[in-house]
């Protein structure tokens, strides 16, 4: 995998322009995903444990929004039932160019497939396991609902869903206290003042965060049986839901 920095936003944009999946970011993603998103590797670890207790023989474990395939190769790590199969998708060509050579790469049991398709429109079947880490916040609000039904319809009884999202806060103190530190945390991970401030106009048209409870509740309102928030570090948070 590459190991370039991410300088994207480090010189001064004439216009900021919406954030996109584009080469430019594949190159650097390991880098900017790292010193952008408190608790990233921990997520990703955990991942491939809770992947490892729900992979269920001769199913589907699906990684949505795979980009580079970090979560996808914790969970190869990982899974070992019989008949198993891994499938990373995302919409970005540039992501899964990047991501195939690493992620075919590895010698482990449990086969992966790559997938170019827009997680929307995708049919899944036979799923034990799905993950959208960090992914649904970039689809349209009014598309959420009905992408997490055809996600839910594609699953099998006590097949899990690990979602994460950069989260929003009802109350105005919370919002600007975490949104703060989550600034510091950037900061003390190298970013300059323009950086942050070029990248945060990037993503507020394209990433758009919701409350805990708008999550939780179109969980429930899918169907899963259970739904709980199991991690969050300052706006940033990961939920687990139970078919
Ligand atoms: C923040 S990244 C996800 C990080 C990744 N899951 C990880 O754990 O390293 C979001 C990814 O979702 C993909 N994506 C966004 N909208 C999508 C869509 N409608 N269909 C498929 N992939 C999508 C982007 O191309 C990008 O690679
Ligand atoms: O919220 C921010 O400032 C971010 O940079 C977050 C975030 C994300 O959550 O996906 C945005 C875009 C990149 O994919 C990496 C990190």
């Amino acid at each position: 995998m590459s190991h370039e920095k991410d300088r994207i936003y480090a010189t001064e944009h004439g216009q900021v322009e919406d954030f996109r999946f584009d080469d430019q970011v594949a190159r650097v993603f390991p880098d900017m995903i790292k010193r952008s998103v408190p608790g990233y590797s921990h997520i990703i670890g955990m991942i491939g444990i809770l992947a490892e207790q729900y992979a269920q023989p001769d199913s589907h474990l699906y990684d949505l929004g795979s980009s580079l395939g970090a979560a996808t190769l914790a969970m190869r790590h990982r899974v070992h039932a019989p008949g198993a199969t891994l499938i990373a998708v995302d919409n970005s060509q540039a992501m899964l160019d990047r991501s195939r050579d690493f992620l075919e790469s590895e010698d482990l049991p449990t086969p992966v497939k790559t997938v170019c398709a827009d997680i929307t429109e995708l049919q899944l079947e036979r799923a034990s396991f799905v993950v959208l880490n960090f992914t649904l916040q970039f689809i349209p609000v009014e598309e959420r609902q009905a992408t997490l039904q055809r996600i839910y319809d594609g699953m099998l009884p006590g097949g899990a869903l690990v979602l994460s999202e950069k989260l929003r806060f009802a109350d105005p103190v919370q919002e600007q206290l975490l949104a703060q530190h989550h600034h510091d945390f950037k900061r003390a991970n190298g970013y300059s003042d323009l950086e942050i401030s070029q990248k945060r106009q990037a993503i507020e048209r394209v990433l758009l965060p919701e409350t805990a409870d708008d999550h939780l509740n179109r969980m429930k309102a899918v169907g899963f049986s259970a739904a709980t928030q199991w991690f969050q570090s300052f706006n940033f948070a990961s939920f687990l839901a139970i078919k």
